[in-house]
């Protein structure tokens, strides 16, 4: 039976059930992937929140930490204009090498935290010296300075092992954290953005037609390392942090304007990393079990997609879409519609900045420890 003769016969149902056609051949058909096999990230916590054990959401912290920040969101900390007038390591233009800075940056967003807290990776560029996510940020500034075209795909896709650990080189005896790990990323992700997108992620931002869940989809279909995915009590369930925050700097670069005037960007939910728990937590909002607590003292590691893991980001994306419904509607009450100026994704930056200067105050509780390419 011939392939032609093979999909008039066999259609969409095979005789074997609803096995794809890829299923009935020796042959692969690249069957295209699809996200719809996940919960969204709001569904997943959802269903998490309601089924976790360790997390607790605390209605009564939810509503305190809503009317806290009340009076901030009018603020610039809690503004779009924020994300370029409060940090000066983040692009300032309006421009394609722009939003390739952002998708980068995006790329490699992920596990800075270290051992220990009086030794870890610096970056030093320009005199300052940066810890964290910001020493990826001035690693990246520290090679364009010098004249590496690091957001450039056509140099990244093929960079060598140690091209990378010199560009990400640290300025103390600790190494930035998965140097391997961020290689193989650049290598995989430059091919795919040259091979299907020309080249710059402005390809994909104009396909998504200014919706922010098509530009989601785009970057989760196409880029493995994005696929922030678990299952948590059967059910396949999404967090996609770095494909979600990638949009919310998409957007913040672009200032909400022209191919970044995403409609649909209160769509878009926190983003599940290790700082956002460990601030709801202080201040409230959200409760660990004793169990759990200890774990965390003792620096046990996890692993990604544990119970417990899986609970604490599930819970927090919850827990944050509750404090952005709590603002909207105490804003409602005095008669002020803020939908435009209240949504996750300033939420979250908000509580992410918030977290990085209150660093001191909350070391009474314990970042969860994961090694992975997520978060
Ligand atoms: N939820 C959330 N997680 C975020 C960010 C950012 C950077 N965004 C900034 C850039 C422009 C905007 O103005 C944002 O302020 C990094 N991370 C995550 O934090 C962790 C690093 O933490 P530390 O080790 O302390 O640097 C790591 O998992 C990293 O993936 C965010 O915004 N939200």
């Amino acid at each position: 039976m011939d392939l032609m003769m093979a999909l008039f016969v066999l259609g969409p149902v095979t005789p074997l059930g609803h096995l794809a056609l890829s299923e009935c051949f020796s042959f692969p058909i690249a069957r295209k992937r699809v996200m719809e096999a996940f919960l969204s990230p709001k569904d997943s916590a959802k269903f998490i929140a309601e089924n976790s054990r360790d997390v607790l959401v605390e209605e009564e912290g939810v509503r305190k930490v809503a009317e806290a920040l009340f009076d901030k969101v009018s603020a610039k900390e809690f503004s779009l204009a924020g994300w370029k007038s409060l940090h000066e390591l983040n692009p300032q233009a309006v421009s394609d090498d722009a939003v390739n800075w952002v998708f980068l940056a995006d790329t490699l967003n992920f596990s800075f935290w270290s051992e220990h807290e009086d030794c870890k990776c610096l970056v030093k560029y320009r005199g300052k010296m940066y810890s964290g996510y910001w020493s990826l940020c001035a690693a990246i500034n520290r090679a364009l300075d010098d004249g590496i075209p690091i957001t450039s795909a056509a140099y990244y896709a093929t960079m060598t092992l140690e091209q990378v650990r010199h560009v990400f080189r640290s300025d103390t005896d600790v190494p930035m954290p998965l140097i391997e790990e961020r290689h193989r990323i650049l290598n995989e992700t430059g091919t795919i953005l040259l091979e299907k997108f020309g080249g710059s992620f402005v390809t994909c931002v104009k396909m998504s037609e200014k919706s922010a869940q098509k530009l989601l989809r785009i970057v989760v279909e196409n880029f493995p390392s994005y696929r922030d995915e678990a299952t948590f009590k059967g059910k396949k369930v999404s967090f996609y942090k770095r494909a979600q925050i990638l949009v919310a700097d998409t957007w913040s670069a672009l200032e909400g304007k022209g191919d970044g005037c995403f409609g649909d960007i209160s769509s878009l939910t926190i983003f599940a990393d290790y700082r956002i728990p460990q601030v709801l937590v202080h201040l409230g909002a959200m409760r660990y079990s004793d169990e759990l607590m200890r774990k965390l003292h003792e620096g046990i590691m996890f692993q990604s997609g544990d119970k417990q893991e899986v609970e604490i980001r599930g819970c927090s994306i919850w827990c944050c879409g509750l404090i952005c419904d709590h603002l909207l509607e105490l804003y409602k009450k005095k008669g002020q519609n803020m939908s435009e100026r209240i949504n996750a994704v300033l939420l979250d930056y908000y509580l992410w900045d918030y977290a990085r200067d209150h660093r001191e105050d909350m070391k009474e509780i314990p970042i969860h420890r994961v090694r992975c390419i997520y978060y």
